[in-house]
């Protein structure tokens, strides 16, 4: 929390310094007001009681006047100062929380479900910007009322203050320890959280309300919702009753307090030992200390709530990395020799099974390998760790000859285009989905359509309502254009897999293309005419293919079966197919499933 509270104040000094002594000032002068009020008050009672020559009494009063209009236009001139910093403090940080995002080189935080929870509360965390920014003013303000109220009392009755005061160290301490169960109880109840979104997600998203109808299961994922949604709700009523309780003791502590005093001074006061002006001081001072000090226990209480939640994206933004990036990492130059996976070992975590176990595999430079094998065999972990989003746990993966760990995994992918088995299909324009491929040619609009071209979808795109600035998406419209075609389109399974070829052919030539049943929507010839096409795009290209139908790859220069972790059989299509091993069965198979297909 410490580190919090240091980043905290670091972000909203070097944020908005000018307006945070602006602040500071305002402040100040808010907390000072009330106790010049007070003061006032009873210079201007004793005088019209004549306890003290009234000589002074029309400066006084205009003092007294002066001291309300500021006590009235304070709080809302540091409202609105308190506000602004917040916002530039919250942006600044949000800003912070994705770049530090964006650092993790692999995805493993990606698959941490506690990484994801303190994600969500660091996300949250960020509108506590204006909270920290303002509670931590609050905090001091009240401070300084508290000393000068407390002063003025002391004037009038020590034993008094000592009473008033001391009713503020249980408040403290209850406060402190209701906040740090209130934020034990919001980490305790993330994952219910978390599931309960997914779930209402999933209930609200087109890709699930085909299945949800279909097979009926809205009401089984709305009543798993909202078992989720008890569970926090009965966490989140269980401290609400204990925050009642607490505060409510505290409170009447309070009552009886400011009670008994104004019993005491009123009782003096008629003896002779307190002024009239006394008087009012004591009901504004005890009354003012009362407040001082509920605003600095429950601005500390407050503070301290907002801090353990901006703590989470402390957390975050200072992480550690989650692959090691080399400090001088190595030249990289254009792949000549080829890559080699070398006896390479790994699994996704030390309790999940060995995916990969001593695989070997060579592929050269300017070659077209595809890797075949059965659902589960590891094809697309393979292509996880050529990318670098994993590292092996044995075993290691070379670039001509250098270690992939000694690289610097921003030069890697420079080097690297594909497309992915899972691929995305942004909520973007046609040309913002291609183009997003390689942001700094963004806006090329004849690279944009080459490469659309290439990959067999630049007729339909061309001829969408606005073109390539049509919106792929019905996400975003209005109720004002909601029937407008030109607001947006739904493509296909396969003409989104041609979208994501195209934003993998507009990086241009790349040393090594992957493709990860990247073309498997598509119908097995258009499939083939991709695959020859990535071989033919530039000269000296490498790609890897992943295909579950082998026609497609027969042509590859190398094929790789992977099985059981480890590369069986490898060859040429005409090797594989003369050692009549499991590349030649399953091949004969499927073809023999097109040749009945083709008689049928
Ligand atoms: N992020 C992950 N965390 C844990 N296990 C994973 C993860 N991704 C994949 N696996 C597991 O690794 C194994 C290999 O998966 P992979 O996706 O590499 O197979 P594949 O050969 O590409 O399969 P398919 O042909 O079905 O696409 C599977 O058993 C899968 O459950």
């Amino acid at each position: 929390m410490i580190a919090a509270a240091r980043v905290a104040a670091g972000t909203a000094i070097r944020t908005a310094p000018g307006l945070t002594l602006l602040y500071v000032l305002v402040m100040l002068a808010e907390a000072l007001a009330p106790i010049a009020v007070a003061w006032l008050t009873k210079a201007v009672v004793d005088s019209l009681v004549g306890d003290v020559p009234a000589t002074g009494l029309p400066a006084l009063a205009a003092g007294l006047a002066g001291a309300g209009v500021l006590v009235a236009a304070l709080p809302q001139v540091s409202r609105y100062l308190g506000s602004q910093i917040g916002r530039l403090f919250t942006a600044h940080t949000t800003a912070q929380l994705f770049t530090a995002t964006l650092r993790f080189a692999g995805l493993r935080p990606f698959e941490d479900p506690v990484f994801h929870d303190r994600l969500r509360l660091a996300q949250n965390g960020m509108q506590t910007g204006q909270g920290i920014v303002t509670g931590s003013f609050r905090v001091v303000q009240s401070l300084v009322t508290l000393v000068g109220m407390a002063g003025s009392l002391l004037v009038i009755s020590p034993g008094l203050t000592g009473i008033v005061l001391a009713t503020g160290a249980p408040a403290l301490v209850a406060q402190l320890r209701l906040s740090r169960r209130r934020m034990a109880m919001l980490w305790e109840t993330s994952p219910a959280e978390r599931r309960q979104l997914f779930y209402g997600n999933l209930l609200g998203t087109i890709e699930a309300a085909k299945e949800i109808r279909l097979f009926n299961s809205g009401r089984f994922l709305r009543d798993r919702m909202m078992g989720e949604l008890r569970t926090t709700n009965d966490a989140h009523r269980r401290m609400d009753l204990r925050e009642l309780s607490v505060e409510g003791l505290l409170t009447l502590l309070g009552a009886l307090v400011a009670g008994g005093g104004l019993v005491w001074a009123v009782i003096a006061a008629g003896s002779g030992a307190l002024s009239a002006g006394d008087v009012s001081l004591l009901i504004a001072a005890v009354a003012a200390v009362q407040n001082a000090l509920n605003g600095l226990v429950s601005g500390i209480a407050g503070l301290h709530q907002d801090l353990i939640m901006f703590g989470h994206s402390v957390t975050v933004i200072q992480a550690e990395p989650d692959l090691p990036v080399p400090a001088a990492p190595a030249p990289m130059p254009r792949l000549r020799d080829g890559i080699r996976l070398n006896d390479v070992w790994f699994r996704y975590s030390d309790d999940h099974p060995w995916i990969l176990r001593g695989l070997n595999l060579f592929i050269p430079a300017g070659a077209a390998v595809a890797v075949v094998g059965l659902n589960g065999a590891g094809k697309s972990t393979l292509v996880k760790l050529l990318c670098r989003f994993y590292d092996p746990q044995h075993g290691s993966i070379t670039w001509d000859g250098v270690d992939l760990r000694h690289l610097h995994p921003d030069h890697l992918r420079q080097r690297v285009s594909g497309v992915f088995q899972d691929h995305m299909a942004y909520d973007l324009s046609a040309a913002d989905n291609i183009s997003i491929g390689f942001v700094a040619a963004r806006g090329d609009e004849a690279r944009v359509q080459g490469a659309a071209r290439e990959a067999g979808i630049d007729g339909k795109l061309s001829a969408l309502p606005r073109g390539y600035d049509t919106m792929l998406t019905r996400m975003f419209f209005s109720e004002d254009d909601k029937d407008d075609p030109e607001t947006g389109v739904v493509l296909s399974g396969g003409q989104w897999q041609r979208v994501a070829l195209a934003r993998a052919m507009f990086r241009g030539r790349r040393d090594l293309m992957i493709l990860d049943e990247a073309s498997a929507g598509l119908d097995p010839e258009a499939e083939a005419d991709v695959h020859g096409r990535i071989r033919r795009q530039g000269d000296g290209a490498t790609s890897l293919l992943i295909s579950h139908r082998l026609n497609t790859v027969r042509d590859a220069d190398l094929i790789a079966v992977l099985e059981d972790g480890v590369i069986v059989e490898s060859g040429t299509h005409e090797q594989l197919m003369a050692s009549g091993r499991g590349y030649a069965r399953l091949f004969r198979l499927q073809a023999s499933g097109y040749q009945e297909a083709a008689r049928s």
